[in-house]
């Protein structure tokens, strides 16, 4: 299916404001297998009890990137995707402020660009968008995505341009690694935190998608590593965590093992990718990390 280019990239996109509690952002932490042990443990406790001792709530900062979504428009036959065929190609985020418990949040997306990587692999598009908290004005975090849009392309479009992704070294082992088991049921939580594809609980609709069983989502594969990442970079202080980003490379099914792997590439930088243990399979990869000592 070609690509109207000029109508997908001038898409009107609403501003969406969400009013979010802290039952959310634990809902949010249980859909990414926080507290899978009992008692929870205590570097977990924070994002799971709202009366944890010595502190208050946590939300995780990957939380940013599921607040204050518009309607999924690619959707909308009008549009001309083949919606079906659409994959989360990359995601991308950077942390301005700590990411609030509780409260009220505003954000409007902006198609960056659509690049055409043929008629045989399909078209990237680039969207990018701010989240900012709507009672008090500051700016929390900047979220982007890759949507890889399997139906579409070879619309006649640019190719070259989008960001590229992050090299990993070859040449020597991970600096640190850390497994987190997944559950049958995450994709059942984590949906709840506002995603309901049902391509990721319903098995019909999995199989017509050519999976076995549904998927996990690829954002929840995502917190999963951010959780990782908070675990072995950060002291598991989630405030210090500034950057996001990687590649998709596959799917997760529910109740795999995910582990992830860092190298130091620098003062306050990581490169990073996951693999589910049971498959010895890439899942995210090209990884990047920016945090504060
Ligand atoms: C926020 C909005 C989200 C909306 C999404 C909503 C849907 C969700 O609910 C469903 C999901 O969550 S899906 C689960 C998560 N995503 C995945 O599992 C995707 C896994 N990745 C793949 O399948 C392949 O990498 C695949 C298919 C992506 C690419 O593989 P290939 O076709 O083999 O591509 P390849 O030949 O390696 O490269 C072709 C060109 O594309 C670029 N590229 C490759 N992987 C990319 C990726 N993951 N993201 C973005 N760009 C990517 C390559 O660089 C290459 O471009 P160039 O020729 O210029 O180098």
């Amino acid at each position: 299916m070609g690509l109207d280019y000029d109508k997908v990239k001038n898409w009107p996109q609403p501003l969406v404001t969400q009013e979010y509690s802290e039952r959310d952002s634990i809902l949010y932490a249980l859909g990414l297998g926080a507290a899978m042990s009992n008692p929870p443990a205590a570097e977990d406790l924070r994002y799971v009890y709202e009366g944890v001792a010595g502190g208050e709530l946590v939300a995780l900062p990957t939380m940013s990137a599921v607040l204050a979504l518009p309607h999924f428009w690619m959707q909308d036959p009008e549009a001309g995707i083949d919606w079906q065929k659409i994959l989360h190609g990359e995601q991308f985020l950077r942390m301005h402020a700590p990411m609030p418990a509780s409260g009220r949040v505003r954000s409007q997306c902006r198609i960056e660009e659509i690049y055409d990587k043929g008629a045989d692999k399909g078209a990237v598009l680039i969207q990018t968008r701010d989240l900012i908290d709507d009672v008090t004005g500051t700016l929390i975090a900047t979220i982007g995505a890759s949507v890889f849009m399997r139906g579409n392309g070879g619309f006649g479009g640019k190719s070259e341009g989008a960001p590229k992704p992050h090299t990993l070294p070859a040449d020597r082992a991970p600096d640190a690694t850390l497994d987190l088991q997944t559950r049958p049921e995450m994709a059942a939580i984590y949906r709840l935190s506002g995603d309901y594809n049902p391509l990721h609980v319903d098995g019909v609709v999995a199989n017509n998608a050519g999976f076995p069983v549904p998927i996990l989502h690829g954002m929840a594969t995502y917190g999963v590593a951010g959780r990782a990442i908070i675990k072995l970079l950060c002291a598991h202080d989630a405030s210090r965590l500034r950057v996001l980003n990687c590649r998709f490379a596959n799917p997760v099914f529910p109740g795999e093992t995910i582990r992830t792997e860092v190298w130091h590439q620098g003062e306050g930088i990581a490169g990073f990718r996951c693999k589910v243990v049971e498959r010895d399979l890439i899942v995210l990869n090209n990884g990047y990390v920016e945090f504060s000592s």
